[in-house]
């Protein structure tokens, strides 16, 4: 790299960070001195609330309320409380999400409770076959379960492939290793058009660019709240069903808590209306309010402006990636079109996990897929555009 060229980039990205509007929000979170944490698809940065309202969840609500806190801290509503405050930002309104337990879990219930609404006589359940692992194989016990059979198809084949024998369609909206975005309103129209429903898994998407559930017609999605949303570790998944499949909804999993009176402790079950339904046993309090303190991260901020600075900061990205790294020594795998592309640039290099080893130890923290995929996400919230020249052009000394 020449010296005009590094001078030209460091100067691009003074410019783009002085005119970005988020730019400011990097203070609500904490960050460790000298890092460019580029892995926030994976485990989003801690929000700097989240540590005193955690004390407060531990030391006061639960030291000191004890039990009476279901009531008087607002436990017993958290499901539906946080569900409305993640609902704005995946195009939901209020009544429709439900925060609780793992995605997975969740892609469980959303599966067999699409089969259980599909049509009768349709024998086909799709899944995208590029998935990430666990929606495949929750998908491949919940066919079984409900008497449909799999069928993995790639995205990119989707629509062809539903018709008036598909029950119900699984797919992501961004592809975890390539970060390649699928076209969420097209396929929920193709499967509509077939008389399929669909569930969306939004694990890389929300948080990162508007999503539409509501306008766009989605039956059901899922989700974590530890990447975009800053949840924490392990911090609890949400469901969304759209407010028109809320009644004939009929979970596989009708634990206690999502019964109409939880607390009349009947023999019979009859399913509590609305989101509720969704529940299933008692939520994951301290996570739980840990999410609900990561959300004020999200107060004022508009998801598009989110969308606007990630693709400026991934186009960035990618333009230092082509003047600091050598010619031929990595391909880039995340699609250059916007109407395509995530929150995150693939890059494929031989010897990847090599590369990214050595990149953490100099500071830079992205994360590898096997077998030779180096990924590093960008979340406007937090990362700026010094960081993605810094990120290139540390990947360039390292290719030397
Ligand atoms: C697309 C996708 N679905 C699901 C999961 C994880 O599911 P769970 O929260 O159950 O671990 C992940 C990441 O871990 C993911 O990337
Ligand atoms: N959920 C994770 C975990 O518990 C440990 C390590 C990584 C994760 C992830 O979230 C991986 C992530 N979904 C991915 O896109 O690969």
């Amino acid at each position: 790299m020449s010296d005009a060229m590094l001078t030209d980039l460091q100067a691009r990205a003074a410019r783009l960070d002085a005119e970005d509007p988020l730019g400011k929000h990097r203070e609500r979170f904490t960050l460790p001195d000298g890092v460019v944490y580029l892995d926030g698809n994976s485990l989003g940065a801690l929000p700097a609330g989240v540590p005193g309202a955690v004390a407060d969840v531990v030391g006061r609500q639960w030291g000191e309320l004890l039990i009476r806190s279901w009531d008087e801290s607002g436990w017993w509503t958290a499901p539906e409380r946080i569900g409305d405050r993640i609902a704005p930002l995946v195009g939901a309104a209020p009544g429709q999400v439900t925060v609780g337990d793992s995605t997975s879990v969740n892609l469980f219930k959303a599966l067999v409770g699409a089969a259980r609404l599909a049509a009768p006589g349709r024998t086909r359940m799709l899944v995208d076959a590029t998935t990430f692992p666990t929606d495949g194989y929750i998908a491949a016990s919940a066919a079984r379960m409900t008497g449909l059979e799999l069928v993995p198809v790639d995205p990119s084949e989707a629509a062809g492939a539903m018709d008036e024998g598909t029950a119900v369609v699984l797919l992501n909206h961004v592809d975890y290793r390539t970060g390649r975005l699928h076209d969420l309103p097209a396929l929920t129209a193709a499967a509509h058009a077939a008389g399929a429903l669909i569930v969306w898994d939004l694990c890389h998407s929300a948080g990162a660019l508007p999503v539409g559930l509501d306008a766009h017609a989605v039956d059901l999605a899922v989700g974590c709240t530890y990447k975009y949303l800053n949840g924490g570790p392990g911090a609890p998944a949400y469901l969304y069903v759209a407010e028109r499949h809320q009644d004939a909804f009929d979970s596989p999993l009708p634990g206690w808590n999502s019964h109409a009176e939880p607390f009349a402790m009947t023999p019979q079950y009859t399913p509590a209306r609305g989101a509720a339904r969704a529940r299933v046993g008692t939520p994951d309090i301290l996570s739980m309010l840990a999410l609900e303190s990561a959300l004020d991260a999200w107060e004022g901020v508009d998801v598009e402006a989110v969308r606007a600075k990630s693709l400026a900061l991934t186009d960035f990205f990618l333009d230092c990636v082509a003047a600091y790294v050598p010619p031929g020594l990595v391909e880039v795998v995340t699609p250059q079109a916007h109407a395509e592309r995530g929150s995150q640039v693939s890059l494929r290099t031989a010897d990847a996990r090599a590369v990214m080893t050595e990149l953490i130890s100099r500071g830079i923290v992205g994360d590898y897929r096997a077998p030779d995929v180096l990924r590093f996400g960008f979340t406007p919230l937090y990362v700026g555009f010094a960081d993605a020249e810094r990120a290139a052009r540390t990947l360039g000394h390292i290719f030397g």
